[in-house]
């Protein structure tokens, strides 16, 4: 499978509504005009208003005529934008929420807010799915946006909410490697205790539905030549589907190394909510955008 496959999957389910927080931005605009014109989904953008009309008047997204299947409604500010697009969601007026420009932290302490937010008593995490040049299927990313520095049960149901989307894609077994630097545990680097600590967790029954191995330095996680090479056996080493990175910056590297430097393609949600939120970076492309939209939308349906 990849992005173009799952982008297609998802227009053939019944077409859902998007509240995006902040839609003022040009990537954002073109991402909506886009979804709606393949019937991906209908949206509600909250923002300044007049500024969304302007950018689809903009030559190139072609004038708003879009009215049927785009509603506008006015936002004072990013904040209220981000609070009425989290609560349109919360109400079930619409299915998936969407950042638009507004900053990280606050479109997320909005999702967070105990009253209207889109907690399900489940850790939120960022789950991101990379089609890289020559490598024969996605690579999941964990988690490279939400959870700064998981503790090891929250890297638990990091790896549930990355596995139960894997899975909503047709991945019925994902490979799990736990990353580090090395592949060897080591009690001054956490990352290696916690990764053999949910390789033996996932042994035991405690973490389902995947096949989960750690730690694993990225060679060998994804190369089976460089598993090789350092005699690690097993199912996952060389064979990872899902990568779970162990703090926010390592993610955020691999995140853009991967579409800076290898020109890979991406979509990305945060699961563990009550509905799957779309949290691209300001400067990811509208075609990430629309691929992210369309794993939000396999990811509910
Ligand atoms: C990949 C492309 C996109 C990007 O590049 S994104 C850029 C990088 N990402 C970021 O800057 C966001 C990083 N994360 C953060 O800033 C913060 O963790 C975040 C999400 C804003 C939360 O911050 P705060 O509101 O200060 O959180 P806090 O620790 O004081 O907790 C407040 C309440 O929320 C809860 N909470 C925090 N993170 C959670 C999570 N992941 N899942 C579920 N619940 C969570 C936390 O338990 C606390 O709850 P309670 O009030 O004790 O009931």
């Amino acid at each position: 499978m990849n992005l173009d496959q799952l982008k297609e999957q998802a227009i053939q389910l019944p077409s859902k509504v998007v509240a995006v927080a902040a839609a003022e931005d040009e990537e954002v605009i073109e991402a909506v005009v886009n979804a709606v014109d393949q019937k991906l989904a209908t949206f509600i953008l909250y923002g300044n208003e007049e500024k969304i009309k302007s950018l689809f008047t903009s030559s190139k997204n072609g004038g708003y005529n879009k009215s049927e299947y785009v509603k506008i409604v006015n936002a004072n500010s990013d904040k209220d934008a981000a609070k009425l697009a989290v609560q349109a969601v919360n109400q079930g007026i619409a299915d998936v929420l969407m950042k638009g420009m507004v900053s990280t932290s606050v479109i997320l302490k909005e999702v967070l807010n105990k009253e209207y937010g889109l907690r399900a008593g489940k850790v939120l995490s960022h789950v991101a799915a990379f089609q890289i040049p020559d490598v024969d299927r996605l690579i999941f990313v964990t988690d490279a946006a939400m959870n700064i520095a998981p503790d090891l049960n929250q890297k638990v149901e990091i790896i549930n909410n990355s596995v139960y989307i894997a899975r909503r894609l047709g991945l019925e077994l994902p490979k799990v490697a736990v990353l580090s630097a090395v592949e060897t545990v080591n009690p001054n680097m956490v990352a290696t205790v916690d990764g053999a600590l949910l390789a033996q967790m996932n042994k035991r029954g405690q973490i389902k539905n995947c096949i989960v191995d750690g730690p694993l330095a990225v060679d060998n996680a994804i190369s089976i030549h460089a598993a090789q090479l350092k005699g690690i056996e097993g199912e996952v080493a060389g064979r990872a589907d899902i990568l779970v990175v162990p703090i926010i910056e390592v993610g955020n590297a691999l995140y853009k190394s991967l579409v800076y430097f290898s020109k890979a393609k991406v979509g990305g949600v945060i699961a563990g909510a009550k509905a799957p939120i779309v949290l691209t970076s300001r400067a990811d492309s509208a075609e990430s955008k629309l691929y992210s939209l369309a794993m939000a939308v396999r990811s509910v349906s």
